[in-house]
Formats: structure tokens, sequence, C-alpha cells
């Protein structure tokens, strides 16, 4: 468990949805709930970097007076939330995370915002993020990493950690985050909540600062998935298509991605049988060299891109970067252009490659991250007696679906060593609905 709990640990956004409809709390209770925990643990955790205590109260005190006056704009009102750094919201400061922001306000709200305050939420602050999102760590921030609420001398994971350290030490209950390779789903299996980005495209992206164009996906945190999808009906850009019937759920042998912790890989896969399977799950595989072609055309594809995003900031204030975050711009900078043209191209082989896992079943269930929560500031870590990179590991699982833009959930699948592990679905695009009905199977 969390070290201590908050305010919103165990409380479903349906049940406070319900309390206050029924008068047993009032939106600037809650609000305040989450102001006092977060002035009290948050020196721990790094979580936020921005608290807008008054802008909260205010919105919370206009959702009261339209519960008041008989305006419900539904399980959202009222609700706090904390939003990535990475996001505009007017008024507020937007780091991105780096030095190269320091002081800067944004003036408008990012338009997955806009819909969240439309949904009646209230926005509690910014949370921490991985410099520019470039790291799966959530370790280097200009703010200083956020931490795991489970061990903080460990690492949330990135890049929307400080999300992730909110929602799972019960700070609040919903947060927003980007997902470029796995940013939402890494810190939420680290931290032991819930985390899901849609198809791409599924949430729009305008008004947040972009990693690698063609893989950022918006996305969000909540305490379980069903607390997901309530936000997804918000925020999604299209009517959600419901799918009628059961899903066909096949385990997908991770061993092809990463040789990772037996152990992580076993619990997640136990929990995959009892909460997915009635009678054992069916298997699929890679293709041996698929997860090398996946690595190389995501990894080409960001570096090209994000070099692109920085390139002005890294000729003009190098000094202003994190040291890491400024060696991996170096070495993205160096990949020739033909080889992001390849990319591009193979992107679309894999594409093929991937539609034949889906033949035959719905649902893929994997691990989302193959270890468990490093040591804050570690980039290698011992794992069943071998030395491996910290960084692959995190990303192993999860960045092949944002080369696709597949929607993935990733849920809690219990502990190991004391550290949560998280379990990961993953379906074809447009069918997020999916995912949710596996979930929920018993
Ligand atoms: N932002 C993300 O989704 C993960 C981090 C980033 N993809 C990296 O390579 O470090």
């Amino acid at each position: 468990m969390p070290l201590s709990p908050g305010p919103f640990t165990g409380r479903t956004i349906t049940s406070l949805a319900q309390d206050l409809r029924e008068g047993r709390t009032t939106a600037v209770e809650l609000a305040e709930q989450a102001l006092e925990a977060i002035a009290e643990r948050d020196p721990e955790l790094g979580a936020f970097v921005t608290v807008d205590a008054d802008g909260a109260l205010a919105a919370a005190r206009r959702a009261d007076a339209e519960l008041d006056t008989g305006t419900y704009r539904g399980p959202l009102h009222g609700v706090p939330v904390g939003v990535k750094d990475l996001f505009m919201v007017a008024g507020l400061p937007a780091t991105m995370g780096s030095r190269h922001f320091a002081g800067y306000v944004a003036d408008s709200d990012a338009e997955s915002v806009t819909l969240l305050r439309r949904a009646g939420a209230v926005v509690v602050g910014k949370t921490t993020t991985h410099e520019f999102a470039y790291g799966p760590t959530g370790d280097r921030s200009a703010n200083g990493p956020s931490r795991n609420p489970w061990d903080p001398e460990r690492m949330s994971g990135g890049s929307s950690g400080g999300s992730a350290a909110a929602v799972a030490a019960g700070l609040v209950p919903l947060a927003l985050g980007t997902d470029t390779g796995g940013s939402v789903r890494i810190p939420a299996a680290l931290c032991g909540i819930a985390g899901f980005k849609p198809s791409y495209g599924a949430i729009s992206a305008e008004g947040v600062f972009p990693l690698a164009r063609s893989f950022d996906h918006v996305g969000v945190l909540a305490g379980d998935e069903q607390d997901c999808l309530l936000a997804y009906r918000c925020l999604a850009s299209a009517q959600l298509r419901e799918d009628p019937g059961p899903s066909r759920v096949a385990w997908l042998d991770p061993s092809e991605l990463f040789d990772g912790d037996p152990r992580v890989v076993d619990a997640v896969r136990a929990a995959a049988e009892s909460r997915l399977a009635r009678s054992g799950l069916d298997e699929v595989r890679l293709r041996a060299g698929l997860g090398e072609e996946f690595r190389e055309t995501y990894t080409v594809i960001q570096s090209c891109e994000a070099v692109a995003v920085h390139a002005a900031r890294m000729a003009q204030a190098p000094e202003l970067f994190d040291p890491e975050l400024l060696e991996r711009l170096r070495t993205a900078a160096e990949v020739p252009g033909w080889r992001y043209v390849a990319a591009v191209a193979a992107r679309s082989r894999l594409a093929e490659a991937a539609a034949a896992l889906f033949e035959r079943h719905d649902v893929l269930a994997l691990p989302t991250v193959p270890i468990t929560a490093p040591l804050l500031q570690q980039r290698e870590t011992e794992v069943d007696g071998r030395t491996v990179a910290v960084r692959p590991a995190l990303l192993a699982m999860t960045s092949l679906w944002n080369v696709l833009g597949l929607p993935a959930l990733t849920v809690p699948a219990g502990t190991v060593d004391g550290l949560p592990v998280g379990l990961q679905l993953v379906c074809r695009p447009g069918r997020e609905l999916r995912l949710f009905q596996a979930a929920g199977m018993v």
C-alpha cells in the first residue's frame, strides 16, 4: 500500500458524485480536502508543481452553486483533478518541467482542460512532468522528481509521474497525463493505479506541449478503470463505439519484447488469468525480431520529431536543459533523415503484422512494465541476476502500441517485493470500450 492514505484513497468518482448529489459533501469540501492533503503530503512526494487554491475554490463554489439550482454536469461535477504540467491551463504557469519555460504562464486552456471544466471538474493544480516529457523515469524535472507513494526513495515512473503519484497518494481522484511511449501507463503501473490512453487522436492534444507528434496521446489516470472510463467519456472527441458481447482475450507472451523480472511477469499473468479468464487464457506470440523492429521504428521517429521541437533551444540555450536530456537530444539529432523516412514506411508494415495478432482476439493482455519501480536516478538495475538498463525496461511493453496508435489500459495487478505491478490491455483502434469491458469481467 502507499505509505499513507489521502482523502481520495478508496473513493471512486462514482461514489464522490453520489455523495455530492445527495448532499453528503460539497465541491468546496472536496477541493479543501485535496488542497490540505497536498499541503501536508506533497513536500515529500513532489507530485505538484503549481497549486491553484484560489482558482480551485472559486471553481468549486461555482459547481456548488450550480448544484443548488439543479444544474448537474455529470459524474465529474465538483471533482478535483490534477493536470500534468505539459498542458496549458489559462492563468497558470506551464513549465513542461524545464528551466526553458521558467516564468511562462499559459493564456488559454488546452482543449482537454476545457472539456474537463465543461464536465464540472475542478482543476487544483499542475503535476510534475519529466522535462519535456522526454523520459519514462519521472525523475529529471526542473521542479525536482516526483516520488513513488509506495516508497518515496523510488521513482514514480514518467513522464506523467506527478499525476500518478497524486492519484496513488489519494491527493486527487483523477489526473490528466500524456503518453508518447508509455508515459501514462508506466507511472500508473509503478504507482499501483489505473491509466488509460485511447486511440491516437481520440482525445485532442491541442494546447499540449509536444514530444513527438506522431506518437503523442492524451490520457487519464485514476484509482480504477471505471473512473478512467468516466473521464474518457467526457474527453473523447467522437461518440464511443459500444461493442456488444464479451471480448476474446489472449495473453501476449512478453519475452520477445523484454527479458523482464520473471516474478513480475508471473504476477501479472496470474492477475490476468483470475481477472480475465473463465477457463484459461489463449496465448499469442510476436514473431521473432518484431520487438526489435518496433523499438527501432519508435526510437527513430521519436528522436527526429523531438529534435524538430527542440532544435532552436538546443542551439540557443543548451545549458538550460537537464544534462541527461541534452545528451539524449544530441544523440537523437544524429539520426539521419533517411532513417526517419524508412521508419515511417516500416510503421505501416508493423500495423499489418499487429493486425494479425487481433485476427482471433479482441484484447491482448501483457505486463505494463516488466520490472518494479527502480530507485530515483537509478539507470541500471538488477533483474533476476542480470544488469538491465532502466529506460528500455520501462518502455519495452508500452511504446509499440504508440507506434500503432492503439488504445491501451493498465490496471493494478498485485505487488512484487511490496511494490505494485500493472496488467496492460490493448485492442484495435476505436474499440476502447473492449478494454473496459475486459477489465471488468470477473
Ligand atoms: N513520454 C513518454 O511517453 C515516455 C518517454 C519517452 N518516450 C522516452 O523515450 O523516454
